[in-house]
């Protein structure tokens, strides 16, 4: 498992350690593991022209020891001040003394620029005398990101103004949450962990790994029957949307279901593509119930969520004018899966809120309603019903928003709340498993929801091989 932690608990840890070291000996850790990795890159560091964007806390004092850790090694260090005024003292005493200079403006020519505006410390966009720095880097320069880019905020990961976008972010101790939820995931190119030593308590934000998902999923046994792998039941497509209920029935399918019972009026283009599917009303262990339904249909989900013992999920049109009250009576788990249009719905806010602050809206949801919460999107977020770490899925791809493949997704899902797991594990190991086969179909080419749906299987497999 992969575990982001806040601010606020990194800097506890922070305090805890730097109690029993010697003064300044944390940032020089900071410091060397981070020169360490800009070595790497520039790969020959004598002669390369290194430029420090220094702002006026601690991140900047890492980026300037960095810096001269690099200038003891040859390389030509700049550092530019964000405020000539507040400048680390150490971190300028220590580059200078390596033979590093101090410039106002940002030099034309640069092989690695470091972004040591804002760290954590940071809060909103960059300021203007920050954001005109960041504006000079020049875009055939590297840029490395010292412990998040500048502009985004480390505990959701929104940008509310001009931030940088780095190729390499190095942070320090924990990945914050900020580097793994959009908008900020898309700045940080690729993340390295530099341990520090840190002690930290509990996360606030994992992502699930193949081991982690591989535990999770259910596996038949030689005992287990059709019924007890769980039959999914799904209420899925209309007339004008036949496709929606093939392709959830595909994804339960391919979830791992012992059988699917299908409800609802797309019956005969079900049938025609999955014979094994049964239709009508029955026993279910979980019921999938909102894609391609049209408006005028919440009977339907009323129905299926009165069933109070058995596990649901609702997607799609299921989600409109949901009652969180009908949803909080509930004892067995219920799913939700909007995309940020219909979370922003169920909250009443635009629907640009929630795509600026995906983790406060998915956990804002999950309170209101007493349910799981899966919030679709570049990075799918999970959070469990009663509190908790929210899960982001780390295989998501851009080819995956395609026509039909949040239906792939519901019906997968509910395959595994039908044999048995819990709300946010269903919803987090659907969207790992429903990720990755959308990067193994897609291949770098675009794909389709139906291509998505068969190359589930392969999935599956490459998560427990
Ligand atoms: N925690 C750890 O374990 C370790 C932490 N370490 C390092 O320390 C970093 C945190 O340092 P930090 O606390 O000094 O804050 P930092 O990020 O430098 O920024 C604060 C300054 O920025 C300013 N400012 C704020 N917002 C702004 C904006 N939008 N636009 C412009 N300016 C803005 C703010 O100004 P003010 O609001 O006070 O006017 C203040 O001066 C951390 O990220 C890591 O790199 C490592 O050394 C080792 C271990
Ligand atoms: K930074």
């Amino acid at each position: 498992m992969r575990t982001a932690y806040s601010v606020e608990t990194v800097r506890a840890a922070e305090r805890e350690l730097m109690a029993r070291l010697p003064e300044g000996a944390l940032m020089a850790r900071a410091a060397a593991g981070l020169a360490a990795v800009c070595a790497g890159l520039l790969g020959r560091v004598y002669g390369s022209r290194v430029v420090v964007l220094a702002g006026p806390g601690d991140n900047g004092g890492d980026a300037l020891y960095a810096g001269a850790r690099l200038a003891r090694r040859g390389a030509r260090v700049t550092a530019v001040p964000m405020d000539p005024q507040r400048i680390h003292p150490g971190g300028l005493a220590a580059l200078r003394a390596a033979g590093g200079r101090v410039e106002a403006s940002v030099p034309r020519r640069a092989d690695l620029v470091l972004d040591g505006l804002l760290g954590i410390g940071g809060r909103g966009g960059l300021r203007p005398a920050a954001a005109a720095l960041a504006e000079r880097v020049r875009a055939d320069a590297l840029v490395v990101a010292v412990d998040l880019p500048s502009g985004v905020d480390a505990d959701t990961g929104e940008v509310t103004g001009p931030a940088v976008t780095a190729d390499v972010t190095v942070t320090f101790g924990a990945y914050k949450p900020g580097l793994l939820v959009d908008p900020g995931a898309s700045r940080v190119g690729a993340v390295r962990l530099v341990d520090i030593g840190l002690d930290l308590a509990e996360p606030v934000l994992e992502a699930l790994q193949h081991a982690d998902v591989a535990r999770l999923l259910p596996v038949p046994t030689a005992s287990s029957d059709k019924y007890r792998r769980g039959v999914v039941g799904v209420v899925a497509g209309s007339e004008q949307y036949p496709g929606a209920a093939v392709l959830a029935v595909a994804g339960a399918l391919r979830g791992g279901a012992g059988a699917v019972r299908y409800v609802g009026p797309a019956a005969d283009a079900v049938l025609a593509r999955y014979p094994e599917v049964l239709v009508g009303r029955g026993r279910v262990q979980a019921w999938v119930v909102g894609p391609g339904i049209g408006a005028g249909r919440a009977a339907e989900v009323g129905r299926a969520l009165a069933d109070r013992d058995v596990p649901v999920l609702v997607d799609a049109d299921g989600l409109r004018g949901l009652d969180p009250e009908v949803v909080r009576g509930r004892r067995a788990a219920t799913l939700l899966t909007p995309h940020a249009g219909e979370a922003a719905a169920l909250l009443g806010v635009p629907r640009e809120s929630v795509e600026a602050g995906r983790l406060a809206a998915v956990r804002e949801l999950a309170e209101r309603y007493g349910a799981a919460v899966l919030l679709k999107g570049s990075t799918t977020l999970v959070a469990p019903a009663g509190g908790g770490a929210v899960r982001v899925n780390p295989t998501g791809t851009p080819w995956l928003a395609t026509a039909g493949s949040g239906d792939v997704l519901s019906g997968l899902a509910g395959a595994l709340l039908a044999g048995g797991l819990p709300g946010a594990d269903a919803g987090s190991v659907a969207a790992y498993l429903h990720g990755l086969a959308g990067r193994l179909a897609a291949d770098g080419a675009p794909v389709v929801a139906q291509e998505v749906a068969a190359a589930l299987p392969a999935a599956w497999r490459d998560v427990i091989s």
